[in-house]
C-alpha cells in the first residue's frame, strides 16, 4: 500500500518529465529522449489505472474494519461503566456521541497515513522537477505555503462551523427520527404536527447553512485571493522560462514541464494544508477516544472487590442517603433512613417526581448516593463488586427494552448463564404470566418479535410487558427484585392477580435467601399487599408501615388511598 502511494503520488511529476523529454526529443531529433518520454508517460498510465483499481478496495475495506473495531470498542468501553451517570452527564453524553460520530475518522488513520505518504513524495518529485528547469523557481513552491496557509484556515474555518451547527444537526436527526418511527405516527398525525415539524427542521436548516454558507464564502474567497495571487506569479515565471528558452538558456521541454507542473504545485500545497488539517483532527480523535478509556477505567470501581453475599439476613439499610444528577445541585433524595427487612415485599408509593426510580438506581448502584450508605447486611454496598451485585438482583421496568429478538431470547436473557434452559424459561413465563403471549405466537417461542426485521412479529404494549417481566422472573435466588411499575401497561385486575401469585412465590423463595422485592405503583390494590409500604414525598421517606398501619396513621398515603378507592367505587 505503502508503495502503491508513493508511485501513484509521483506518476503525474513523472508524466511531465515523460512530455519535457518527448517534447525535447522532437525538437531536437533525439530518438532515445522520444522513447524514453513515450515510455514514462505509457508506464505513467499503466500505475495510474492499477493503482486505482487496487487501492480503493483494501482502503475502503481497511477503513470500515477500522471504523467497525472502534464501534465495538465504543460499545464495551461504554458498557462495562458499571455507573450509568456519563449517560445522564450531559458534557460525557455529548464526548461519546462525537467519538461515534467520528469513528470514521480513526478509519481514516490508515489512509491519512498513506496521503501524507503520498504528498511527501510528490512534494520531492515537483521540488525536483522545478529545480532541473532553474533552482530558482524553487521560490514558487515557498509562494505556495501561502496556499497552504489559506486552504488550511478554510478547512478550519468550514470545521468549526460544522461542530458550532453539531447541535441543529443532531436536532434534526432526532426530527427525521420522529418522523420515521412508526410509533410517533399516531401523535404526529392526531395533534396535526407536520407543519410544527417541517417549519421547525426548515429553521433548523436555515440556522445551519447561515453559519456554514458564511464560512464556506469566507474560505472561498481567501483560497481565491491567495491562488490567484499565486497564478500571477507563475505567470510571471512562465514568461520569464519562454524568454530564457528563445535566448536559448533552457529547452522547449523545460517551458512545457513548468507549464505542466503550474497544477500541480497547486495541488501540492493543498495536500499539504488538509493532510496538516485532518492529522489534527485525526490527533484529535484519537485523544477523545484515549479519554474514553481513561475514563472507564477510572470509574470502573475497581476498589469494589468484595464478594455479593449469598443470602440476606437482615436485610438492605439505607442510612443518611442524599442523592443529586449530575450537574444539578438539587438533591433529588433527602435523608433518606429506611430499613428494607430481609425476606420483605416493599411497595413504593409517592407522587409523580417523587424520588421513586432514584432510590430504585440507587439500590441497583447504577448510582453512588452523593452522601450516606446503603448497607447490604453489615457491607456497605460500594464496597462489594458491582457485577456480583447485579448478577444477585433482577429487574423489571416501565421503560423496558423491547429487544429485537425470538421470544426464547428476550425472555431468556434474563439469565445468560441459564438462557437456553427450557424449563426455566417456562417457570419464567408462568411467573410474568406471560404463557398466553407465546402461545399465540406462530413460532412459539422462535418467533422472532420487532418490526425490525422482515417477518418479525410486533406485539402490544401489554405482551412486551409480560414478556419483560417474564424476563424480570428469569433469575431465581435474588437478594434484590425491583419492579419499577412493570405492570403499568396492565390493566389493574390483571396487575392484582399477578402480584398476587407473585407475591406468594417471593415469599417461598424469600424464606431461602432473604431477596428483598421492590414494587414502585401507583395502584394501590397491588400495593396493599406489600408486607411494608414505604410513602416518599419530595425526595424524602414521610411514612413506613403496613398497609393497615398507614391507614391508622392516617397521613398522605391515607389520603391517596381514599381518593383512589373513592375513584373505583
Ligand atoms: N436523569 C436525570 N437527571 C436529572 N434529574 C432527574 C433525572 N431523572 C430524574 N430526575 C429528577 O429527579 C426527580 C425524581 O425523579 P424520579 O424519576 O426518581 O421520580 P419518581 O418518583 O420515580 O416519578 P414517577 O412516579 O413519575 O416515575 C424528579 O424531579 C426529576 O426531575
Amino acid at each position: 500500500q505503502c508503495l502503491l502511494a508513493v508511485l501513484q503520488a509521483v506518476t503525474a511529476p513523472a508524466q511531465t518529465l515523460g512530455v519535457k523529454l518527448l517534447v525535447d526529443g522532437i525538437t531536437g531529433d533525439d530518438s532515445s529522449a522520444i522513447g524514453w518520454g513515450t515510455a514514462v508517460i505509457i508506464l505513467g498510465f499503466t500505475v495510474m489505472f492499477v493503482g486505482m483499481v487496487i487501492s480503493g478496495p483494501i482502503q475502503d475495506t481497511t477503513a470500515e474494519r477500522v471504523a467497525g473495531q472502534v464501534y465495538r470498542d465504543l460499545l464495551d468501553v461504554t458498557v462495562s461503566v458499571p455507573s450509568i451517570i456519563h449517560h445522564e452527564h450531559p458534557e460525557v453524553a455529548d464526548k461519546l456521541e462525537l467519538i461515534r460520530e467520528h469513528a470514521w475518522r480513526l478509519g481514516m488513520s490508515f489512509e491519512m497515513l498513506l496521503f501524507i505518504i503520498g504528498t511527501a513524495a510528490n512534494t520531492v518529485a515537483v521540488l525536483g522537477l522545478l529545480g532541473s528547469v532553474h533552482p530558482v523557481l524553487l521560490l514558487l513552491p515557498v509562494l505556495g505555503l501561502g496556499r497552504v496557509w489559506s486552504s488550511y484556515l478554510s478547512i478550519r474555518r468550514l470545521q468549526d462551523a460544522f461542530e458550532e451547527t453539531a447541535p441543529q444537526g443532531r436536532v434534526i436527526d432526532r426530527l427525521i427520527e420522529i418522523s420515521k418511527d412508526a410509533r410517533n405516527g399516531l401523535e404526529v398525525r392526531v395533534f396535526g404536527l407536520r407543519s410544527v415539524l417541517v417549519d421547525r427542521l426548515s429553521r433548523l436548516h436555515d440556522e445551519l447553512y447561515d453559519v456554514q454558507g458564511t464560512a464556506m464564502r469566507k474560505g472561498a474567497l481567501l483560497d481565491g485571493s491567495v491562488r490567484l495571487l499565486f497564478g500571477l506569479v507563475y505567470a510571471a515565471a512562465i514568461v520569464w522560462a519562454i524568454a530564457r528558452a528563445r535566448a536559448g538558456g533552457i529547452s522547449a521541454g523545460d517551458v512545457v514541464l513548468l507549464i505542466l507542473v503550474a497544477p500541480q504545485v497547486d495541488q501540492m500545497a493543498g495536500g499539504l494544508a488538509g493532510n496538516v488539517y485532518w492529522l489534527g483532527e485525526v490527533l484529535r480523535s484519537f485523544g477523545r477516544y484515549e479519554w474514553l478509556r481513561t475514563y472507564a477505567e477510572k470509574n470502573s470501581w475497581a476498589q469494589s472487590r468484595e464478594p455479593a453475599p449469598t443470602r440476606l439476613s437482615a436485610g438492605i439499610r439505607l442510612e443518611n442517603v442524599e442523592f443529586s444528577y449530575p450537574g444539578s445541585e438539587r438533591p433529588v433524595l433527602k435523608n433518606v433512613n429506611l430499613t428494607l427487612p430481609a425476606g420483605a415485599t416493599v411497595a413504593l408509593v409517592g407522587e409523580n417526581g417523587a424520588g421513586k426510580t432514584t432510590l430504585v438506581k440507587v439500590l441497583a448502584r447504577l448510582y453512588d448516593p452523593s452522601a450516606g450508605t446503603v448497607w447490604i447486611d453489615d457491607t456497605d454496598l460500594r464496597t462489594i463488586d458491582p457485577a456480583a451485585w447485579r448478577k444477585r438482583m433482577s429487574a423489571g421496568f416501565q421503560d423496558f427494552v423491547k429487544f429485537q429478538l425470538t421470544a426464547r431470547e428476550v425472555v431468556g436473557i434474563g439469565d445468560t448463564e441459564r438462557q437456553d434452559d427450557e424449563q426455566a424459561i417456562q417457570a419464567a413465563l408462568v411467573r410474568g404470566d406471560a404463557e398466553a403471549v407465546v402461545a399465540r405466537l406462530p413460532k412459539g417461542l422462535d418467533t422472532q418479535l420487532g418490526k425490525k426485521f422482515t417477518g418479525g412479529m410486533e406485539l402490544s404494549g401489554g405482551q412486551w410487558q409480560r414478556l419483560a417481566l417474564a424476563r424480570a422472573f428469569m433469575r431465581e435466588r435474588t437478594l434484590l427484585l425491583l419492579l419499577d411499575e412493570p405492570t403499568a401497561a396492565l390493566d389493574p385486575e390483571a396487575e392484582h392477580v399477578l402480584f398476587e401469585r407473585f407475591a406468594e412465590a417471593s415469599r417461598v423463595a424469600a424464606r431461602e435467601t432473604g431477596g428483598v422485592t421492590i414494587l414502585v405503583s401507583h395502584r394501590f390494590s397491588t400495593v396493599r399487599m406489600a408486607d411494608l409500604i414505604v410513602v416518599m414525598v419530595d425526595g424524602q421517606v414521610t411514612e413506613v408501615g403496613s398497609h393497615e398501619e398507614l391507614l391508622d396513621l392516617d397521613g398522605r398515603y391515607a389520603e391517596l388511598f381514599e381518593m383512589q378507592a373513592r375513584a373505583y367505587r
